[in-house]
């Protein structure tokens, strides 16, 4: 198998005794997408926040993160970001009083990774309702289209592996499918997505691999044409429809 573009080993979060996050080891490979699905506070957004270097509240975080083969666990979300690793937090990250345009300008690339940001016709060709709502206020937007400009605005910072937290949280159906095809097409022209969502069935259509988390612990693990039957991810199904 080829260098992972993403790998963690032993990654360990503990708020006080309680153990959030307890990963032996995690693969991403280049161009591959990879969904993490569980339920209400499995340690889905513990993971992607980790995995960047970022914690909300004061955890102790223990173990190795690399990038292409390179460590990273030990440097500052904005050097992990410089090196090509980018985050959409949950809800999008996004100036709600700037106009899109005045978000995208806001977000260049880090000296050395210029070459691998997405241009301003890359971005338009990719969300063209973004082109036509370019002179709009960000907190005018539908749902959908802010989580495309949060997701424009991470791929400006031109990564090797983007993380994205619930891109589809509040979004209507449409839009779901709308973002995660947009999210799909980025990882077929070769970027690597590790995704966490919350809906399942719309992560499955998807993805290429599954991993499912329980009280921060990977449950079940594989492709997703293994993992689509496996009676785990079912129960996450009806979990999901329960919510
Ligand atoms: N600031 C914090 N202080 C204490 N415990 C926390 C804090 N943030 C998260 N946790 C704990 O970490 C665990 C994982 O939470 P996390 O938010 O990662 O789950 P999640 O799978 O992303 O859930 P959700 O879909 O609800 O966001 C939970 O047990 C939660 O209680």
């Amino acid at each position: 198998m080829s260098t992972p573009i993403l790998e963690a080993r032993e990654l360990r979060v503990t708020y006080g005794g309680h153990v959030a996050l307890d990963i032996p080891h995690l693969a991403l490979a280049p161009g591959e997408l990879v969904g993490v699905v569980g339920a209400n506070g499995a340690g889905k957004s513990t993971l992607v926040n980790a995995l960047l270097g970022w914690s909300r509240g004061a955890p102790a975080v223990s173990g190795s993160v690399r990038l292409a083969g390179e460590e990273i666990g030990a440097l500052p979300p904005h050097a992990r970001v410089a090196r090509g690793l980018a985050l959409v937090p949950e809800g999008g990250a996004v100036f709600m009083r700037l106009s899109v345009a005045e978000n995208l300008a806001a977000a260049t690339p880090p000296a050395g990774a210029a070459g691998r940001a997405h241009d301003e016709a890359q971005i338009e060709a990719l969300f063209p309702r973004l082109r036509e709502r370019r002179h709009h206020m960000a907190s005018a937007l539908s749902g959908g289209e802010r989580q495309m400009l949060a997701i424009a605005r991470a791929l400006r910072l031109g990564p090797s592996a983007l993380l994205l937290d619930e891109p589809s949280i509040g979004l209507a159906p449409r839009l779901v499918t709308d973002v995660l095809r947009a999210v799909r097409g980025l990882v077929d022209q070769h970027l690597s997505v590790l995704l966490v969502e919350q809906n399942v069935r719309a992560a499955i259509a998807v993805v290429d691999r599954l991993i499912l988390l329980e009280r921060g612990r990977i449950l079940a693990q594989g492709p997703v044409a293994a993992m689509r039957d496996d009676p785990r991810i079912l129960e996450a199904y009806l979990g999901e429809a329960a919510a």
